[in-house]
């Protein structure tokens, strides 16, 4: 049986192989760019123990640029995202810094809509053991994905509320058969590379386009007969997490549900710096940790730098299928494997974990057990 936290279906096109793996960097607000030096620095000691070579740039974005420059999303940056074989995005965002409407700056969701990143993958996986909070010890051995919808569903209304006057405002929930089609079929695919299970987490009891929702996952389903399927509603969802997260190993559903289910999936686990994630298109991906930008810590050095340098070990997992490299993919398992064990000795437990370490302390313990 796999463990790895997730397993990409092999891309049906890549791009040119060579040694040199060109990312772009987007470390944000708040404990972004904390988190970005560590993890960069892990990427690169990575690419020597292996063989290759990353060529990282950074590009601005976020909710600083747009307080200090008027932007939020310059567009050399969504130019160079295009570009790049990868990119690797911290995380944006400050409460203080809002639109006239009161929302957020939140370029990272601009970013799933203009590159169709529909499959938002977030591996839930206990890396630290002792972290889970649940007190049965089957907890020990949660490891599920979660596939996020990424670019529909309820956040399709974003910036296009209807106002009743001051009286109401109307959001808009849209699912659609071709992107369902899609994060479907990459969530069964996904699912027969690991222990060929999937949830579908919808509310097809009460909302016309969850039926739509759940319709189409009977169709696609209908060509994966290996794959065991399983429905639910999402508040049982959340039930079922709590009691039985071990059970679980893929699981698929709308954009708000899995923003919502896939932060108690990180408290499952011991919290938000333990949780990477992946928002994939068709030939572009984003990684970046499941976190924000943590305006209570920023700025004491004292993050967790884990969920970032597990995003970077996504993107090369990812990468690497792509390209058919086994290098990447090598270099993507010594840094989980690294984590893991810089965790278990307590060296890389910060704070939110318990610990004492800071986020430099974290990262170069982390780089300490980094092996070939
Ligand atoms: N993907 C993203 O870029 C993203 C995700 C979530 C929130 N945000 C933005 O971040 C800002 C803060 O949001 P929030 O407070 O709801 O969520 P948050 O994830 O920033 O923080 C929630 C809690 O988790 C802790 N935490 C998060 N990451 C941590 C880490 N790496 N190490 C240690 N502790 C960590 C924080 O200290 C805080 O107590 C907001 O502006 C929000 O819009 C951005
Ligand atoms: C900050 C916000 C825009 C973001 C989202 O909703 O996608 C976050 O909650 C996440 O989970 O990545």
């Amino acid at each position: 049986m796999k463990t790895r936290p997730a397993e990409w279906p092999k891309a049906r096109e890549g791009r040119s192989l060579n040694d040199t793996i060109s990312i772009a960097v987007l470390p944000g607000d708040g404990i972004g760019p904390e988190v970005t030096g560590p993890a960069l620095k892990v990427l690169d000691r990575a690419a020597g123990i292996f063989g290759f070579r990353v060529s990282a740039v950074e590009h601005p974005a976020g909710a600083g640029h747009y307080r200090d420059h008027g932007e939020a999303l310059p567009q050399s940056t969504v130019d160079a995202v295009g570009r790049a074989d990868a990119t690797l995005l911290a995380a944006m965002g400050l409460p203080e810094v809002r639109y006239a409407d009161n929302t957020e700056i939140v370029p990272q969701i601009d970013l799933r809509e203009i590159f169709g990143l529909f499959g938002g993958v977030r591996p839930i996986r206990a890396w630290l053991p002792d972290a889970v909070p649940l007190k049965d010890p089957r907890g020990r051995d949660i490891d599920f994905v979660l596939v996020r919808e990424s670019t529909e569903g309820l956040f399709v209304g974003r910036g296009k509320e209807q106002a009743d006057g001051d009286r109401a405002v109307r959001d808009i929930m849209e699912v659609t058969r071709t992107t369902s089609e899609k994060l479907f079929r990459f969530s069964f695919d996904l699912a027969r590379t690991r222990r060929k299970q999937l949830t579908l987490v919808d509310k097809a009891n009460v909302l016309g386009s969850m039926a739509f929702f759940r319709r189409i996952f009977d169709e696609i389903a209908a060509e994966y007969p290996d794959v065991t399927t399983e429905r639910l509603y999402v508040d049982a969802c959340a039930m079922a997490m709590v009691q039985r997260p071990w059970a679980f190993d893929v699981m698929v559903t709308e954009n708000m549900f899995g923003d919502i289910l896939s932060d108690l999936g990180a408290g499952l686990i011991g919290g938000l710096g333990l949780a990477p994630s992946g928002d994939i298109g068709g030939d572009v991906a984003i990684f970046q940790p499941s976190h924000g930008t943590a305006p209570d810590i920023m700025g004491q050095g004292i993050a967790n730098p884990a969920a970032m340098i597990l995003s970077a070990a996504l993107m090369l997992d990812w990468l690497g299928r792509r390209r058919e490299d086994e290098r990447l993919q090598r270099a993507a398992s010594a840094i989980e494997r690294a984590v893991e064990a810089a965790l278990g000795s307590g060296a890389a437990r910060t704070r939110d974990l318990g610990g004492k370490a800071t986020t430099a302390a974290a990262a170069d313990a982390v780089l300490a057990e980094l092996k070939g």
